[in-house]
Order: structure tokens, then C-alpha cells, then sequence
């Protein structure tokens, strides 16, 4: 069962709760990526002491290994990875379709190869449903096309007809209200098409709406063009998530048109490769200016890293290809991310998000900058 509740608003911007069946979290939210079940190189007591109460996971990833049965076997998803606050299930809309010939897309479903071992496998929104049901997941994402960048607005309005399908299919498919199930808004860069996928989504009686099919490689300027218009075009009272969002500036400005949940991989995949978030932008730990610098990360983060170690010492093992390089660089920037919705949140709370946005696009050195 899934409960969202407002609890102030600044503009379009609006900060609440959402309660699922395994605890709470504070919106906007920002939800790690834990693909595999498994946050890489952070323990969950870093991620909830971070502030993070939701995590987004993947059926496709967790259908293929270990499999859901096995996790169904073993008492659900909470029990099998050992995380009690909210998990949220990627369909594999977005994978599968990236599988390129690995895959073939019919009426009933997609038939597709692991990338694992080359075996063969079908989804349908029917089975998806029921493996988000079966391991226990909090929210569920509907199968539907991640509608690839570029597309023709022949094949754009095709696929979202086909997703529009898809999605009546998965709520007809639903057996319980404890797995709470969000609908995907697609339509490619296509204006008239996004705003027929967020109405045909938003009348389907969805616990949430996605707007998807963004992040994939179009322009800057696409992604706020259709955020901003689709965003308030969706159900009020109903969480909206902005699928694969992403870097700092683009939260932003997402929540200032009442997005309330996001996902990304890139502050704990970017930690891998030694980029780190600041207030003041993005900083490359492997750069040999840092080399002697006995900076914390950032002189304004209070996480474990940025109160122990030095740039020089990250440095160092980055250099040294230690593990803990690796381990070191996620909690910063996990705990970059929460400060930044926990910041977010208060400003919207305070009616001050104008102030704070500006003040944070003041500092943050944007990479188009
Ligand atoms: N079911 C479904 N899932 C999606 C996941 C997505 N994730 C994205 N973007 C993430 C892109 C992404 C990928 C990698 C990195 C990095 O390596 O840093 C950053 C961003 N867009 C997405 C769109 C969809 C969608 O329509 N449907």
C-alpha cells in the first residue's frame, strides 16, 4: 500500500511523504542504485545513515541473478539483501532495450538474451508484475519501451501506444496492493506525444507516474523542455519520478517543476572512475593538483571520507588502485546527494527554493560551463 503526502509546496515545487509497506521517505528523494541488489562499496548502514530510507533496484537485473524465485524462496527482496527501508523495482524497460539484436520486441512482449550468458528469456508486462509481487518489492515499474534517442515520430508514437497497452495489461495483472505499481510516461522529444502518454498514463489507476524515455542521450535542452511540460501535467497528488535523473543541477531544476523521486547511477559510477561532487562542482581526484592537498573533499561535508581522509590521500589510493579508493569516493558522493535533496527539501519547506536554487547555480560549476 502506497500513501503520498504533501506537505508543503513553493511554486511548483512540493516536498512529502510517501509510506510503503516497509517504511517511509521524505520527497524529493533521491533513490541509489543498487542494480544487483547491492549498493557497490557501501554498506547499508552508510546509506541510511546517509538519510536514504529508498533504494531502486532492478527485476531484469535480479530475474536473471539469482533469480526471483530464489529471492521469493528465501522470504523477498528486504530479507535476501538485508535492507529494511523502501525498494523500488526497475522494469528493465530500459536495459532489455538496450540489448540492441539481443532482443526482439513483439505484441505480447520482449524476448531477449542475458547478457550474462546468452540464454534466452521473455518479458511480459504481465510477468514483470508478477515478479515484483512475488520478491516484495515497495514500487514497481511497468514494462514499457524506453523509446530510444533519436527516434522517428512514427516510431515514438507507436511505441508509446504499444506502452500505453502494456500498462492497462499490467494493471489488469496486479494481485496485491502491497507492491505499489508506477505507470511510464513516453513520446520520445515529441511534444504532442508526451502530452498524449502523460494523459492516456495519468487516467490508468497508477499508485505514480514516470516520465521515461529521457537521459538517453538527447539534448540538455529536450529533457527540460518535456520535464517542464509534462511534470505538472501529471496527477497532483500522486508521486511523479524523473527515470535516470541524474546530475545535481538537473534535480534541480527538475523538482522546480514537481518532480518528486529521481535515480541515477552517477554518484556511485562516478566515484569508480574518481569524480567527486562538490558544492562548487565536480573535482577529478586523479588530477595531479591535488597530489599535496590536505583538503577534506569538500570543506562543507560532514561524511566520513571528508572528516578523515585528505584529496592527497584519495588521491593516492585512486593511484594505487585500492579498494578503498573505491569505497571512500561513494560514500562522499552518496552523501553529496542526500545533503543535496535534505538542502531541497528545507527550501521548499522554508518557501526559500528560488533563493536556494540560485545560490546553488552560483557555486556549482556545471560541466557546460
Ligand atoms: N523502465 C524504464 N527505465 C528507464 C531507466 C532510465 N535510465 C535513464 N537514464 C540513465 C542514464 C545514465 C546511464 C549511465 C550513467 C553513468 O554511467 O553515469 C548516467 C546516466 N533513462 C531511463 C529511462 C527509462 C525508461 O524510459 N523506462
Amino acid at each position: 500500500m502506497l500513501n503520498f503526502e504533501i506537505l508543503a509546496s513553493d511554486g511548483k515545487a512540493r516536498t512529502g511523504i510517501l509510506k510503503g509497506t516497509h517504511g517511509q521517505t521524505e520527497t524529493p528523494c533521491f533513490m541509489p542504485v543498487a542494480t544487483a541488489g547491492a549498493i557497490k562499496g557501501v554498506r547499508w548502514e552508510e546509506v541510511k545513515s546517509s538519510g536514504y530510507s529508498m533504494v531502486l533496484s532492478n527485476i531484469y537485473h535480479l530475474y536473471l541473478r539469482p533469480g526471483t524465485e530464489l529471492i521469493e524462496n528465501v522470504g523477498g527482496i528486504h530479507k535476501f539483501v538485508g535492507w529494511d527501508g523502501l525498494i523500488l523495482t526497475d522494469s528493465g524497460g530500459f536495459q532489455v532495450f538496450s540489448l540492441g539484436d539481443l532482443m526482439k520486441l513483439t505484441e505480447e512482449g520482449v524476448y531477449f538474451r542475458s547478457h550474462i550468458d546468452g540464454s534466452k528469456h521473455f518479458f511480459s508486462p504481465e510477468l514483470v508484475i508478477e515478479y515484483e509481487e512475488k520478491i516484495g518489492v515497495d514500487i514497481g515499474m511497468v514494462l514499457d519501451e524506453c523509446t530510444p534517442y533519436p527516434a522517428t515520430r512514427e516510431y515514438a508514437k507507436h511505441s508509446l501506444e504499444r506502452t500505453y497497452r502494456w500498462a492497462k495489461r499490467s494493471i489488469e495483472a496486479r494481485t496485491s496492493d502491497k507492491t505499489a505499481i508506477f505507470g511510464i510516461v513516453q513520446g520520445g522529444t515529441f511534444d504532442d506525444l508526451r502530452i498524449l502518454s502523460a494523459k492516456l498514463t495519468s487516467d490508468l489507476p497508477f499508485d505514480g507516474v514516470a516520465i521515461g524515455g529521457l537521459s538517453v542521450g538527447e539534448p540538455k535542452e529536450d529533457m527540460y523542455r518535456i520535464t517542464s511540460l509534462i511534470a505538472p501535467l501529471l496527477p497532483y497528488e500522486k508521486p511523479r519520478y524523473l527515470m535516470g535523473v541524474g546530475k545535481p543541477e538537473d534535480i534541480i531544476v527538475a523538482v522546480e517543476h514537481g518532480v518528486d523521486m529521481f535515480d541515477c547511477v552517477m554518484p556511485t559510477r562516478n566515484a569508480r572512475n574518481g569524480t567527486l561532487f562538490t558544492w562548487n562542482g565536480k573535482l577529478n581526484i586523479k588530477s595531479a593538483k591535488y597530489k599535496s592537498d590536505e583538503r577534506p573533499v569538500d570543506e562543507n561535508c560532514d561524511c566520513y571520507t571528508c572528516r578523515n581522509f585528505s584529496r592527497a590521500y584519495l588521491r593516492h589510493l585512486f593511484a594505487s588502485k585500492e579498494i578503498n579508493a573505491l569505497i571512500l569516493n561513494s560514500i562522499h558522493n552518496l552523501h553529496f546527494y542526500a545533503q543535496l535533496m535534505e538542502k531541497t527539501r528545507e527550501a521548499i519547506k522554508n518557501k526559500q527554493f528560488k533563493e536556494f536554487k540560485k545560490e546553488f547555480f552560483s557555486k556549482y560549476k556545471t560541466d557546460e560551463e
